[in-house]
């Protein structure tokens, strides 16, 4: 089963336009959608999450046409928003049975064991009794996967739920969207590029609403070798090479600056080649991007 996106545009009241005719069409499996803040993500998932109305385009699951028939679509989604609140008082079990009666599961019995599952499933049945108030940031997200696989969905969103969340914590959550990843769809939306290139064997990049590339991490980091360029320079020397160079980042190493750069051919002898990494490919779409946009 496949979520096919078309032409799906979106402009708000204030005028804003946040979706650009976007097409994506997302396979079983972690698809990764990276872009920078206010890229449109957010919006994009509420669209498909059938929380928000697009302006014109389709969205099928299958042959479930989701902007028509939100409720079959609820029924098969989980969703784990940027923000997840959690009612800081009652314990993990509780809430848990709560949104499961919320889902429809009304034999007590049933849900006594979908619940006790799902707890041990994401980690947290020992703590299951502990009030969420008392939860760490990457017990929380967990949590908050916990209730997004509730029902057995077809298709989960989880709106950039690494922030925050510390090496240990993201390592555990990674695992876990990777275990759920196997069956079903998971669109995992993120500004952080690393989540992407460790989960995702499919991915797109979008930027101002619009879909700047899409494809295989892995495939993407391959077209781009050849070209991207490492050179360490001092700071003062800065900002002549980014009039003068396809600068795509600069980064402090142990007190020196190192400037990435895209080039077809060799800028000078003082620039190794570097083989191209997710980071790369993203800051060099994103930079393209921005030099046709400042050109028109
Ligand atoms: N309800 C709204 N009304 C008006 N503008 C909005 C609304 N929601 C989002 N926007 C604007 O639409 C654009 C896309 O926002 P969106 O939240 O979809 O981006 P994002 O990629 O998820 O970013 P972030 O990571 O910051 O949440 C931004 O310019 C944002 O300010």
């Amino acid at each position: 089963m496949e979520l096919r996106i078309e032409h799906l545009s979106k402009t708000y009241a204030n005028g804003t336009q946040a979706l650009r005719d976007v097409n994506l069409t997302i396979p079983t499996g972690m698809f990764g959608l990276l872009g920078p803040n206010g890229a449109g993500k957010s919006s994009l998932m509420r669209t498909i999450s059938t929380l928000q109305e697009a302006d014109s385009g389709s969205i099928m699951l299958g042959d479930l046409d989701v902007l028509r028939n939100k409720d079959a679509v609820r029924r098969v989604l989980g969703y784990l928003p940027q923000e997840f609140g959690v009612y800081p008082k009652i314990s993990a079990e509780q809430l848990l049975d709560h949104f499961a009666v919320l889902k429809g599961i009304s034999d007590s019995k049933q849900r006594r064991d979908v619940v006790a599952g799902l707890l041990q499933r994401t980690n947290l049945y020992e703590v299951r009794k502990k009030n969420l108030g008392g939860y760490s940031g990457g017990m929380k997200q967990r949590f908050g996967i916990a209730q997004a696989l509730l029902g057995n969905p077809r298709l989960i969103i989880v709106d950039e739920p690494t922030a925050g969340l510390d090496p240990a914590e993201r390592n555990r959550f990674h695992n876990l969207l990777a275990e759920i990843g196997e069956n079903i769809i998971v669109i995992l939306s993120t500004h952080i590029v690393g989540d992407v290139s460790d989960l995702c064997r499919n991915m797109a990049i979008i930027n101002k609403g619009q879909v700047l590339l899409t494809g295989d991490p892995l495939v993407v980091m391959q077209e781009l070798r050849g070209q991207v360029w490492r050179r360490e320079v001092d700071k003062e020397q800065l900002p002549a090479l980014l009039l003068e160079q396809q600068v795509i980042s600069t980064r402090l190493f142990a007190g020196r600056t190192i400037v990435h750069v895209v080039a077809p051919t060799q800028p000078g002898s003082d620039y190794d080649a570097v083989e191209p990494s997710l980071e790369d490919v993203y800051f060099a779409r994103i930079a393209q991007a921005e030099t046709v946009g400042a050109e028109v």
